[in-house]
């Protein structure tokens, strides 16, 4: 998928798995998905999240869902899951799959990278790699072993080295906060509990 179009389809990136929702994780999806969000992240992990047979079985129902309405549709870690779930695409972090090997394995895959800081930026093969997820921009609670946060100042530096490169802001972003980080230069902000935790799905997605 050409950079620009990959950019625009990260406008709206929500980030869910069952163990963040409050509610069914497939109406949540279905309400995000009416509601505008232009791509969707399957990150079962954690505590209380499904595992085996069942976690393959509702990733298929939410790839349904985004098939259905043109949102993309992206695994999160699992390299094993890309394939029976026809995924769009691959995020992992530094600790994960390395983007050299998945690049081998999955070369028309869209593929995410998580950059948190300077270091991890020049090490990273980001020639490789067709967005990044910035973060944690704000202190969350939602991942437990995110990194301190590193502000809007992150999103500015990594548009400064590299300016067309689609890039989201992820980590405690929310309503309030989204415009900084667009105006900042990212091209998406990538949520959790902004969707998960809202009293009107709809409202949310919409002020994002
Ligand atoms: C869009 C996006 N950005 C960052 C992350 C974090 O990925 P990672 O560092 O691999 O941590 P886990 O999500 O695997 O706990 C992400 N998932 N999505
Ligand atoms: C999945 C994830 N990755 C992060 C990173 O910093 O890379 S922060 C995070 C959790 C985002 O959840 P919420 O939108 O509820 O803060
Ligand atoms: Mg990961």
């Amino acid at each position: 998928m050409h950079k620009a179009m990959l950019a625009k389809k990260l406008r709206k990136y929500f980030v869910m798995g069952s163990q963040n929702c409050s509610l069914d994780p497939v109406e949540t999806l279905k309400l995000a998905v009416e509601a505008g969000i232009t791509a969707f992240q399957f990150r079962e992990k954690g505590v209380g999240s499904l595992t085996g047979e069942k976690k393959l079985e509702l990733g298929k129902k939410l790839r349904e869902i985004c098939l259905e309405h043109n949102v993309l549709f992206i695994i999160n870690d699992d390299v094993d899951l890309v394939k029976p779930l026809e995924a769009d695409g691959i995020h992992v972090g530094q600790e994960d799959v390395s983007v050299n090997d998945l690049r081998k394995l999955m070369p028309e895959k869209i593929i995410g990278l998580s950059v948190s800081n300077r270091f991890e930026l020049e090490q990273s093969p980001i020639h490789l790699v067709d967005y990044v997820g910035a973060g944690p921009i704000f202190s969350t609670t939602t991942k437990s072993d995110a990194k301190a946060p590193v502000g809007i100042e992150w999103i500015k530096a990594i548009r400064n080295e590299y300016p067309s490169i689609p890039l989201v802001g992820i980590g405690g972003i929310n309503t309030t906060n989204a415009g900084q980080v667009m105006s900042a230069g990212a091209d998406g902000v990538a949520v959790i509990s902004a969707i998960t935790k809202a009293e009107n799905i709809e409202k949310a997605v919409k002020n994002l």
